[in-house]
């Protein structure tokens, strides 16, 4: 690797209540029950590489910008760093490295032979145009390329991108390297190699989720009323999917704001609608709700499936919800998961609830890999068995050991990575 890729790693936790300091606060307590070390718990929280570069746009209108653009590989131990390209103008380095860390645990609490890492860059994509959004992915990508590639460091889409941008990225690797290499990214459409059920899969395997949370206290999912934070790629399709199961969707939001229906959200309509271009605040199936309030609603199951920290202490309070699945990484501070838990709500933490993405991701680089594609049908049982397998590994743990279900996925996720290196002999 080039020395001038390398950055100086953080080791210091974020600014108080940040996406950072609710990290490294969940893999504090996760040591703590392990019982590692001090030099164990700071190479865990330490981010093996980083590299943030300067991304120039000439705009359609020949004015010039520049963007800051990061990606980090928090642990790549047991396999390539693989994770989500975030285009939001809240992207900083920090919340990039609190994402990178989430995707460690992820990969490693549903078993699939990956490390974990993330990428960002600081720009608003609703302002800018699809040539212009092509153009900063692409220079992204040629600055980032070293640390890149089906080896090294796998990306998918997050808040922002999308099956476009993960085609622009593959072609922009692809274009360098001399040939098509398609497994350098997931989540890309499927006439280039993307997969079957990789749109769906975090939003399926978040209802998977939900439904093996609601199974251990007797309930079915249509038995249930939900309300969902986010209505993007995630959001949209978990609606639908619940909405299918037969579960009331009661209430959904995007950023500026949200509709309720008591009754429960003509669904198929409201896709309809959104799909038209309409906000979803502007649908006239139901009544206003803003995000602070969508967080209180008197529904059994809450679905965080937007941004983090939204359930703060104070949110946490007024959850009226007996189940929180959390669709979105991070969307629990500290002190909020705190409160849920004293509260009894039990939270199905992220990294076990949103692991259907990356797990589809894992399966599209095999098939890529491979060149040889797997059925609808092969792809969803797949999930399903390794969603199932996941949870019951955690929920077991939780019981055993009298921990909440975000120790227990921790505790497997971080013991697994622990692991890894001690067998490789990097801590010895
Ligand atoms: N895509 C994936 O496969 C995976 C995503 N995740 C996580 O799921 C979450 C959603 O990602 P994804 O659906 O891909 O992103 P999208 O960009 O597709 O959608 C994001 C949604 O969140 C809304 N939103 C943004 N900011 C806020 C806010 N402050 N309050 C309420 N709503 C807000 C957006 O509204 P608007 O459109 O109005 O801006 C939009 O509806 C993220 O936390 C992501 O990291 C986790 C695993 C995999
Ligand atoms: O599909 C992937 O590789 C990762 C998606 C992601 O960014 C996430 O799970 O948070």
């Amino acid at each position: 690797m080039p020395d001038e890729v390398r950055t100086t790693p953080a080791t210091t936790p974020g600014a108080a209540g940040s996406a950072l300091d609710t990290a490294h606060a969940q893999l504090a307590s996760a040591v703590q029950i392990l019982g590692y070390d001090d030099g164990l718990h700071r190479m865990l929280a330490t981010p093996r590489r980083e590299m943030n570069v300067a991304i120039p746009l000439r705009r359609d209108d020949g004015s010039t910008e520049l963007f800051m653009g990061y990606r980090v590989q928090h642990n790549i131990s047991r396999g390539p760093g693989k994770g989500g390209l975030r285009y939001s103008a809240s992207v900083d380095v920090d919340e990039v490295r609190a994402l990178a860390m989430w995707m460690t645990w992820k990969c490693a609490v549903v078993d699939v032979p990956y490390g974990g890492a993330k990428g960002g860059v600081t720009i608003d994509p609703s302002r800018y145009s699809s040539t212009e959004l092509e153009r900063v992915t692409r220079r992204y990508t040629s600055e980032i390329m070293p640390i890149i590639g089906p080896e090294r460091d796998i990306m998918a889409p997050d808040i922002g991108t999308n099956e476009q941008t993960m085609a622009w990225v593959m072609d922009t690797y692809s274009v360098n390297m001399g040939y098509t290499i398609a497994a350098v990214t997931t989540g890309k459409p499927l006439a280039v190699g993307g997969s079957l059920g990789r749109a769906t899969a975090t939003s399926q395997g978040v209802v998977h989720a939900a439904a093996a949370a609601l199974a251990d206290a007797g309930v079915r999912l249509d038995e249930v009323s939900t309300a969902i934070q986010g209505f993007g790629k995630v959001g949209s399709h978990a609606a639908r999917l619940l909405h299918e199961a037969g579960t009331r969707v009661v209430a959904v939001s995007d950023e500026h704001g949200g509709v309720q229906a008591s009754d429960g959200l003509d669904v198929p309509a409201l896709l309809a609608h959104v799909a038209a271009g309409g906000a979803v605040a502007e649908f006239d199936g139901g009544t206003p709700v803003s995000n602070a309030e969508l967080l209180a609603l008197d529904v059994d199951v809450l679905i965080p499936a937007a941004v983090e920290g939204v359930l703060d202490a104070d949110a946490a309070g007024r959850v009226k919800a007996r189940w929180v699945v959390e669709a979105a990484n991070g969307p629990t501070t500290t002190e909020g998961d705190r409160v849920l838990a004293e509260r009894g709500i039990v939270v199905v933490p992220d990294i076990l609830a949103n692991a259907g993405g990356v797990i589809v991701s894992y399966f599209e680089w095999v098939q890529a890999n491979q060149a040889y594609w797997w059925t609808e049908q092969e792809i969803a049982e797949r999930l399903e068995l390794r969603m199932a397998a996941s949870y019951a590994a955690v929920s077991a743990v939780s019981r055993r050991e009298g921990i909440t279900l975000r120790d227990a996925a921790l505790v497997i996720g971080v013991r697994r990575v622990a692991e890894a290196h001690q067998i490789r002999g990097l801590y010895p």
